[in-house]
């Protein structure tokens, strides 16, 4: 990578956004809506991508009432990302005393004011009430004084030395006045403070419980840890949440031909998935322990999965019909139910999902990279959300600037750019790429036939993608 300003990182800039999405931007074709239809062959177990997603969603609710989901009582800065998994009352009153909200002056009643001779600061112990007449500096955040009526702002306050000085020439004159900070003083005896502008009573002092008493409910149950929601939780009072704990999930990464290191060589190749899958489950509210290479070993896929003691256990590669493909033997001699085997979505069709105990089940998905990505948003996302208890995305639809080709009978997933409110289909999708979705904002779901230009179709959003997306975010 090249340091800012040096001659690489100018060409960088100079290439621009948009010359770099040229890089992955999908060449428009004519979209293919109307295509005859071709008989499918083995299609028969394959389910629509709607009903596949709902299946999921069902399944986990499934799980959820077998076995239900502890709540665990997690430290602050382990609960972002989870939900709350019951409401949160507030612990104190906040703010929890009568606060200066200005820095300045707690002054009693009508100006001018004699000033006391000590301030109050912020976390500091309460000071004597005040006394009708009286002023005291204080700072933003301190505790005001019993009695105070109002604070004045320091820009808002003029105070004059309580006693006449001699000056060089014998004569007599009035303390020098200072505005804003009270001036060293040079004489026995308090300043006096005089407002520069009207004072209204209880003026710039926050009261105690504004903002909420003890007790109210401050978040409801199923609510999504924030960084806001953490910023909340601390004010209120609290150093630990009780959250509905992330769902485990082990990842069995199948197939001989994987390397985890060096480049491709001999007929092997890199494993894209051992390194993509943990974090992208994690953003989906899991928690992926180990990831363990299984190889073509369909012993060792049996062992891993009736030895997992996870929520949910994710393979990759082995969905197929081809002689190492292991997940559906392996499936049928333990006796998992298949509740979904094969959907109707492009890439990622050989997916599946099966109950492989009470509320434990297995994501089948496929080992080219981009169909597994499909089928991760497919079948993990839907249960994933609903053993963590998140709430569903608000569903999204953006219209597309180009023709997006369709499959005749299958749910297309493209990997998309979003810009000026509309979604730009990206190159390089096919099944075993992964650098149109690296580059993506987002999926687009193109129903069977496609969408014309300037149609609307749902989007999928992806969890960094934060940028451009905005009402789709959640
Ligand atoms: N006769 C048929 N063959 C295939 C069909 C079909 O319907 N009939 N479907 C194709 C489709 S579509 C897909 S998708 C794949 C699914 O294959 P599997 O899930 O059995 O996966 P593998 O055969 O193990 O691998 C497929 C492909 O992906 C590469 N791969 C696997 N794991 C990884 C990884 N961790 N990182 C990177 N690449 C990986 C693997 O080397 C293969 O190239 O089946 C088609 N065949
Ligand atoms: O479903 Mo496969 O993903 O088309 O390559």
């Amino acid at each position: 990578m090249s340091a800012p300003g040096t001659r690489a990182g100018e060409e960088a800039d100079d290439l621009g956004a948009e010359e770099a999405l040229a890089l992955v931007q999908e060449n428009p074709r004519p979209h293919t809506r109307g295509t005859p239809a071709r008989t499918p062959d083995s299609r028969h177990r394959a389910m629509p991508w709607p009903e596949a997603r709902a299946t999921a969603e069902r399944a986990a609710r499934a799980a959820v009432r077998a076995a239900g989901r502890a709540p665990v009582p997690v430290s602050l800065d382990a609960a972002l990302g989870l939900t709350l998994a019951a409401a949160l009352p507030a612990l104190t009153d906040l703010p929890s005393f009568d606060t200066s909200a200005m820095d300045g002056w707690a002054v009693a009643g009508p100006g001018p004011w004699t000033v006391r001779e000590d301030g109050v600061l912020a976390g500091h112990t309460a000071a004597p009430p005040l006394t009708d007449g009286e002023a005291v500096r204080i700072a933003t955040g301190a505790r005001v004084p019993p009695d105070t009526t109002a604070v004045l702002r320091t820009e808002h306050g003029r105070t004059e030395h309580g006693r006449t000085d001699r000056t060089e020439q014998g004569r007599a004159e009035p303390g020098r006045t200072g505005h804003g900070a009270t001036e060293p003083r040079r004489a026995d005896g308090p300043d006096r403070l005089h407002a520069t502008r009207e004072v209204v009573h209880g003026q710039d002092i926050r009261p105690r419980g504004q903002e909420c008493r003890g007790g109210d409910q401050l978040l409801s149950i199923g609510t999504l840890v924030t960084p806001a929601v953490l910023g909340l939780a601390a004010a209120a009072g609290y150093d630990a949440l009780d959250v509905v704990p992330r769902p485990r999930v082990d990842l069995l990464v199948l197939g001989d031909e994987l390397l985890t290191s060096g480049l491709p060589r001999d007929g092997l190749i890199r494993d894209a998935l051992g390194p993509m899958l943990p974090p992208w489950l994690r953003a989906l509210g899991g928690e992926t322990g180990t990831v363990r290479r299984i190889g073509d070993d369909a012993e060792a896929l049996y062992r891993a999965i009736t030895e997992s003691a996870a929520d949910l256990i994710v393979t990759t590669g082995g969905t197929a019909a081809g002689p190492v493909d292991h997940v559906h033997p392996v499936l049928a001699r333990i006796g998992a139910d298949l509740l979904v085997d094969g959907v109707r979505v492009r890439p990622g069709h050989p997916m599946l999902l099966a109950r492989t105990g009470e509320a434990q089940y297995l994501v089948g998905l496929p080992g080219n990279p981009l169909a597994a990505v499909s089928g991760l948003l497919t079948l993990a996302e839907p249960l994933l959300r609903t053993l963590a208890a998140r709430p569903a995305p608000e569903p999204c639809a953006l219209p597309v600037r180009d023709a997006v080709p369709g499959h005749p009978y299958d749910t297309r997933l493209v990997p998309v750019v979003l810009r000026g409110g509309g979604a730009l289909p990206l190159h390089y999708n096919g099944p075993a790429m992964l650098r149109g979705i690296a580059a993506a904002d987002a999926l687009a779901v193109v129903p069977p036939g496609g969408v014309p230009p300037g149609q609307e179709t749902e989007i999928l959003d992806l969890p960094w993608a934060a940028g451009g997306i905005g009402v789709c975010f959640t």
